[in-house]
């Protein structure tokens, strides 16, 4: 897949302030790159770069190796999605498609056509007569998203296009946007704070933090082998706690307390014996055993949810952690009793506790 947007050591600044320094990525042609972090991390900043709403106070960002930094926004040939959807009250949803063509002095039936044609893409004709105060926020969405489309653009940028809607709506659209895309094939750059939603939909996801990229992966990579633990924490549940390395000949182990190691295959070379690390543990790769010689601990809360059920236990250590159990494998446990805990070793992952960056071996 050829690269459609480079982005080269870019700097911005807002006055005084520093916001992004020296950020560089590659986005695919065709594919959907998600910019994924907390508030106030850049990705709405980075996003406004890319589309020229923002000015660029250092690098580069080339579109098809063009370099677009003082190409005017209306001639980056980009198509936008705004939270708030930003479609006209007085304009039908046909009304509003056309609008996005009227800079472009097409004739009169090959305007219809393509907006004909981009309405059955987002699903919305049998509402084009509609003002947008008749459509649900949804099917507003979708006009915003048939705008931005209309005028076939090189990049499709969204930025949290479904923040505004309820949860079970928001599911219906991501999966929308994710079908749209791929049907129409296009670049799209994707802005979110919802690590669900840039799971579901992403073909690579760049986990950002502080204006500092943390990783571009596969959504499962980002998931499975989180290369920092501020990643391991962002993207769904992790809990944290210590451990030190032993190496005895060619074997690592991860030693919890006296009582208790893992003989660990994938560990980094350059952790050293005697490390201390940090260990991220998801609440189901703990395992609740009748084995004494792992981690003690006490339950002080338990969630019955269905198909599993949640526990909270203060271990020993003094770190109370997040225990998930198949109902299938488990009857429920009460609050208060004493339980021995121990980790699945394949799928937790290991930090520096200096630098936190993983001490997973590379394609372990
Ligand atoms: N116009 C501006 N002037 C000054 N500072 C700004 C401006 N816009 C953003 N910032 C600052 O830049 C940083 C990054 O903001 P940005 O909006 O890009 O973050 P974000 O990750 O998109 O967050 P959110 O999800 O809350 O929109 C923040 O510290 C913010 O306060």
């Amino acid at each position: 897949m050829s690269v459609a947007i480079h982005i080269e050591n870019v700097v911005k600044k807002y006055e005084n302030q520093t916001v992004i320094d020296g950020l560089s990525l590659e986005i695919k042609k065709g594919e959907l790159f998600t910019l994924l972090g907390p508030s106030g991390c850049g990705k709405t900043t980075l996003l406004r770069m890319i589309i020229g709403f923002n000015s660029i106070e250092g690098g580069a960002i080339k579109l098809d190796d063009e370099v677009i930094n003082n190409i005017p926004v209306n001639k980056r040939k980009m198509g936008m999605v705004f939270q708030n959807y930003a479609i006209f009250p007085h304009m039908t949803v046909a009304e509003n498609i056309a609008f996005g063509l009227k800079a472009q002095n097409q004739d009169k039936s090959s305007m219809k056509s393509r907006i004909e044609e981009m309405m059955k893409v987002v699903r919305i004709e049998e509402h084009q007569a509609k003002k947008p105060d008749k459509l649900s926020g949804g099917q507003q969405q979708r006009v915003a998203l048939a705008r931005a489309l209309v005028i076939n653009p090189k990049v499709l940028l969204m930025d949290e296009p479904l923040s505004n809607l309820d949860a079970k709506l928001r599911v219906e659209m991501r999966n929308a946007i994710k079908d749209i895309q791929q049907e129409v094939g296009i670049t799209t750059v994707y802005v979110t704070h919802d690590q669900e939603e840039a799971l579901a939909i992403s073909d690579r996801i760049a986990v950002m933090n502080k204006g500092v990229i943390q990783q571009i992966d596969k959504p499962e990579t980002i998931y499975l082998r989180p290369r920092t633990l501020f990643v391991a924490q962002f993207i769904g549940t992790s809990n944290v706690i210590k451990a030190t390395v032993e190496k005895v000949g060619d074997d690592s182990y991860l030693v919890f307390n006296e009582q208790y190691k893992e003989k660990f295959t994938t560990l980094s070379d350059a952790a050293k014996n005697g490390q201390e690390v940090l260990v991220s543990v998801r609440p189901q790769e703990f395992v609740v055993t009748s084995d004494v010689n792992t981690i003690a601990g006490t339950v002080n809360k338990t969630m019955f949810l269905g198909i599993n059920t949640h526990y909270f236990v203060t271990l020993t250590t003094g770190e109370t952690v997040e225990v998930v159990q198949n109902i299938e494998d488990h009857a429920i446990i009460p609050e208060g009793t004493t339980v021995q805990v121990k980790v699945k070793p394949a799928l937790i992952n290991v930090f520096d506790s200096l630098s936190e960056e993983t001490l997973i071996k590379a394609g372990g």
